[in-house]
């Protein structure tokens, strides 16, 4: 199937001895002598060796996942929080026999989701015991049996060109008209992960400064929420489409913030943003949309943002150091099977808010920036 001929005419914007290098350094990596002495050869063995690891959690790495889907669609973990577990008592509370009831739990031990505490006995591993404390990881594990069944033709999903509905594309159904069935969906999802990304911005900028505050696509006002809690003098508000507004109310009930944060419906595309706030939120927005209609979004909110005003960026980006899989590889995959958006990297962000009309940008620290990274634009 492939048409790609064996040698390449060296584009001119790669220099010629990071080509000549890379080609030398991957020839050697790839011959088997080098593999057969590096795997012998003392220092370098353990290097080879971490490294064979990796490249067996790469070819098998689907496989790791969908035992974590597994031991959280039986209620795994919530089982082994309890107490130690034996297969027998796993079997009994999952339906599973005894015998696939084994070997799940003996697989999640091997990803450190289970632990045996002593033979046939099984608590949670630190991993579990991370996941099954993090509801919002916990809905996403789940949500991720759609971006699985998406993804069960890579080659194909790609070839489609996001040209025909996905199972994503129609979870993420942002429309006007979407029922408001389908915007709680989306709305429950989001704010069950909101509290990482809330810890990670509230952390990083100080937004007790400001004075209004308005998150635009701010779904049923978690973050919203958040920030109010944070900053009791802020005043505080949420613009989104109608139909997850229309939800927001049962929500902000539960979390005791009803009439602490205001609420707008609109399309952020056709509709003004409420004007007179002097911090603009996106959260986990941007990323959902094209180039073109960012920056469209970019400039109706320096607009609307107050002289002075700043706007605050936070979502996990693209070439973050040290998480770089979770930007070009695992966004990048989720937001093509979406059928829109692109994960973008911090600079990505700072060359649209130029563009978008901003004199300027800054990129402030977060701890975890595989959960989300801030950039604020000002001027
Ligand atoms: C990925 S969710 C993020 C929600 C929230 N900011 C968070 O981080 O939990 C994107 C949000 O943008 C909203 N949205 C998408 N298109 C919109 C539009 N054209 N106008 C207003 N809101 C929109 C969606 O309804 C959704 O609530």
């Amino acid at each position: 199937m492939s048409t790609i001929p064996d040698q390449l005419d060296p584009p001119s914007a790669v220099a010629p001895w990071r080509r000549r290098w890379t080609a030398w350094r991957n020839g050697v990596l790839a011959s088997p002598r080098f593999q057969f002495w590096a795997a012998r050869l003392p220092g370098i063995a353990m290097v080879s060796r971490h490294r064979a690891a990796q490249a067996f959690d790469l070819v098998a790495g689907f496989c790791y996942s969908q035992v974590l889907m597994a031991a959280v669609q039986v209620g795994l973990l919530d089982l082994l929080r309890r107490g130690p577990c034996s297969a027998d008592d796993v079997a009994l509370a999952s339906g599973l026999s005894p015998q696939a009831a084994l070997r799940l739990v003996r697989a999640a031990a091997a990803l450190d989701l289970a632990e045996e505490v002593a033979p046939g006995w099984w608590m949670l591993g630190q991993q579990g015991a991370a996941l099954q404390a993090n509801p919002g990881a916990i809905a996403m594990v789940r949500h991720h049996a759609l971006l699985y069944a998406d993804l069960a033709d890579p080659v194909a999903l790609l070839l489609r060109d996001r040209a025909a509905p996905t199972a994503l594309s129609s979870f993420w159904h942002y429309a006007q008209d979407a029922s408001e069935h389908e915007a709680a969906s989306y709305s429950a999802l989001m704010a069950a992960s909101q509290a990482m990304v809330a810890q990670q911005a509230l952390a990083a900028y100080p937004f007790a400064r400001h004075r209004r505050l308005l998150d635009l696509g701010g779904g049923h006002g978690a973050f919203a929420s958040a920030v109010a809690k944070a900053c009791p003098a802020l005043e505080v508000a949420v613009f989104d489409l109608p139909p997850v507004v229309a939800g927001a109310g049962a929500w902000l009930d539960a979390a005791a913030m009803r009439g602490r944060i205001a609420l707008h419906g609109g399309d952020f595309f056709r509709d003004p943003i409420p004007p007179g706030h002097d911090c603009i939120t996106l959260v986990r927005v941007l990323h959902d949309h094209d180039d073109d209609a960012c920056l469209a979004l970019l400039r109706a909110a320096r607009q609307a943002l107050v002289s002075g005003g700043r706007l605050v960026v936070a979502e996990p980006m693209a070439k973050t150091p040290g998480a770089a899989a979770m930007g070009d590889a695992y966004f990048g995959f989720y937001l093509w099977a979406m059928n829109a958006g692109r994960p973008r990297s911090a600079a990505e962000y700072g060359a649209l808010l130029k563009k978008a009309g901003f004199a300027g940008w800054r990129r402030h620290r977060t701890a975890y920036p595989v959960v989300a990274s801030v950039v604020v634009a000002f001027g």
